[in-house]
């Protein structure tokens, strides 16, 4: 007799073997969620998630309540043999990638937070998930829980995607938001986010924008159907913004975000190309970016036919990475289950890795200046020189407690200029910070958002 519609199908089949590698932020919180909701996550799958081991550096460790003990081993390949599903939350390149190898080569599929690894050796895995006829997946390594990685990969499968921009690492955008809502020092607002469970195991990971380089690659990888390297994504941190930085923008009805921008480019001969980068940016105190607070994430996404897509939501942090996990974890246990595989690696695109020279954006420029006749006339003739326009300039004169140039004083001149190529614009820096007049160049930011 079929079974009607609105039925529930059961739990039919044997349990599937679950090994959960990294007992971290992360891990303990997909440890935890496996165990309370086990019988809810077994009538989804159609079959139990049998958690069989957890692998951990060190045995002895006070992890609390909510770990069985008993599942604790310090021996990860041993337990990968034993697996049809495998969690991979240690981190880091090794042994994280060969562990995933041997899991795929075996007949596992893979859920995996890891962006460090994807960006580096995506390839090498996809290869392997599919010579082993099984998934990988990772919606936790981009954008904490925010559904994003699917909906690029899937619900997006039949549009165009122009461009991706957004704020795609915790750590740094709680470290921007604490500098300028709360005053914080940089150094606490780190440990801050250390002792959240928001930053990776090294912090210079997230401060000097690694992290949010190897989610650059990916997004654009998929968005692109390109294979996207770490390396091919330009990379600036926010270990150089100051609280000049952040005040400067306030000025100008701005804020300081570390923003990830993918874009799709056309050359003049209509070639096709991407550009990746992530580095600080102001972006307009009105703009929807701008008001994303703490460890928050918000993505936008806009492609040809769907026109602009944002997605928000905690993009780091323990409980909310583990959402993402369990969500792959149940998507690929159905799957096996039912005898499906999600989809592989798309790079049929091969489009080019465009220089962050060609990128066409906005700089605000802060400098210092001898405050004397004729001096904005110089510096706007060296904009003009290297064919940039001016949006604004504002002056102001220093004090003299704070001038040391004798009578004649300083002023701080901030230029804003519209659009122009980073390479024009990196130009007109070099040869300002060359001038006679100019004492010292304070701080250059690109602006992002409307021109
Ligand atoms: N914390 C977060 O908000 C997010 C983290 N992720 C990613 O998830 C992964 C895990 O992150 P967290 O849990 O925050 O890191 P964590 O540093 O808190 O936990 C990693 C755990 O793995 C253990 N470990 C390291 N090497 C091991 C080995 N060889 N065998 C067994 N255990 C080992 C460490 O002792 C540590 O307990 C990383 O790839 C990270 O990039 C992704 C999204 C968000
Ligand atoms: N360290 C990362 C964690 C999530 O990916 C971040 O701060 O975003
Ligand atoms: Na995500």
């Amino acid at each position: 007799m079929s079974r009607r519609n609105h039925e529930p199908r059961g739990v039919t089949v044997e349990a599937l073997k679950v090994a959960l590698l990294g007992c971290g932020s992360v891990g303990t919180q997909v440890a935890r969620l496996l165990t309370v909701h086990a019988e809810e996550l077994a009538q989804r799958v159609g079959a139990p998630l049998e958690l069989i081991g957890i692998a951990v550096r060190t045995l002895g460790v006070d992890r609390g309540p909510d770990i069985d003990t008993r599942l604790l081993t310090t021996d990860a390949a041993e337990l990968v043999k034993r697996a049809d599903l495998v969690i991979e939350l240690v981190g880091g390149i090794e042994p994280a990638r060969t562990l995933i190898l041997d899991a795929l080569a075996s007949g596992a599929s893979v859920v995996t937070g890891n962006k460090a690894l994807l960006a580096e050796h995506g390839p090498e895995l996809y290869e392997a998930a599919e010579a082993g006829g099984v998934e990988l997946c990772y919606e936790a390594a981009v954008a904490g829980a925010i559904p994003l990685l699917r909906p690029i990969r899937e619900s997006l499968a039949g549009d165009r995607i122009r461009r991706v921009l957004g704020i795609v690492n915790g750590t740094t955008n709680y470290v921007l938001d604490k500098m300028d809502a709360a005053g914080l020092d940089f150094a606490d607002a780190v440990a801050q986010a250390q002792a959240l469970g928001y930053a990776e195991a090294d912090p210079t990971a997230d401060v000097e924008g690694y992290d949010a380089a190897s989610k650059a690659a990916i997004l654009a990888s998929l968005a692109f159907h390109t294979r996207v390297h770490a390396d091919d994504v330009h990379r600036e941190g926010i270990t150089s913004v100051t609280a000049g930085d952040v005040a400067s923008a306030r000025q100008i009805g701005a804020v300081v975000k570390m923003l990830a921008i993918c874009e799709r480019t056309v050359a003049a001969d209509g070639s096709e190309g991407v550009s990746v980068r992530v580095h600080p940016a102001m972006i307009p105190a009105s703009h929807p970016l701008a008001s994303v607070r703490e460890a928050f994430n918000a993505v936008f996404v806009e492609a040809e036919a769907a026109g602009e897509l944002m997605f928000y939501g905690r993009g780091a942090g323990g409980l909310p990475t583990a959402s993402a996990v369990l969500g792959d974890l149940v998507s690929a246990a159905r799957n096996r289950v039912g005898g499906s595989r999600g989809p592989g690696e798309s790079t049929y695109a091969h489009l080019p890795v465009r220089p962050m020279g060609e990128v066409v954006t906005r700089y605000h420029i802060s400098l210092d200046v001898a405050d004397r006749p004729g001096v904005l006339a110089q510096v706007a003739k060296v904009i003009a020189e290297h064919g940039v326009s001016i949006e604004t300039v504002r002056q102001q004169q220093i004090p003299a407690a704070v001038s040391d140039a004798g009578e004649q004083g300083r002023a701080s001149l901030v230029v804003v200029t519209h659009s122009a190529t980073d390479a024009a614009l990196g130009a007109t820096v070099s040869a300002l910070a060359g001038l006679d007049i100019v004492t010292a160049v304070v701080g250059v930011m690109r602006v992002e958002g409307e021109d």
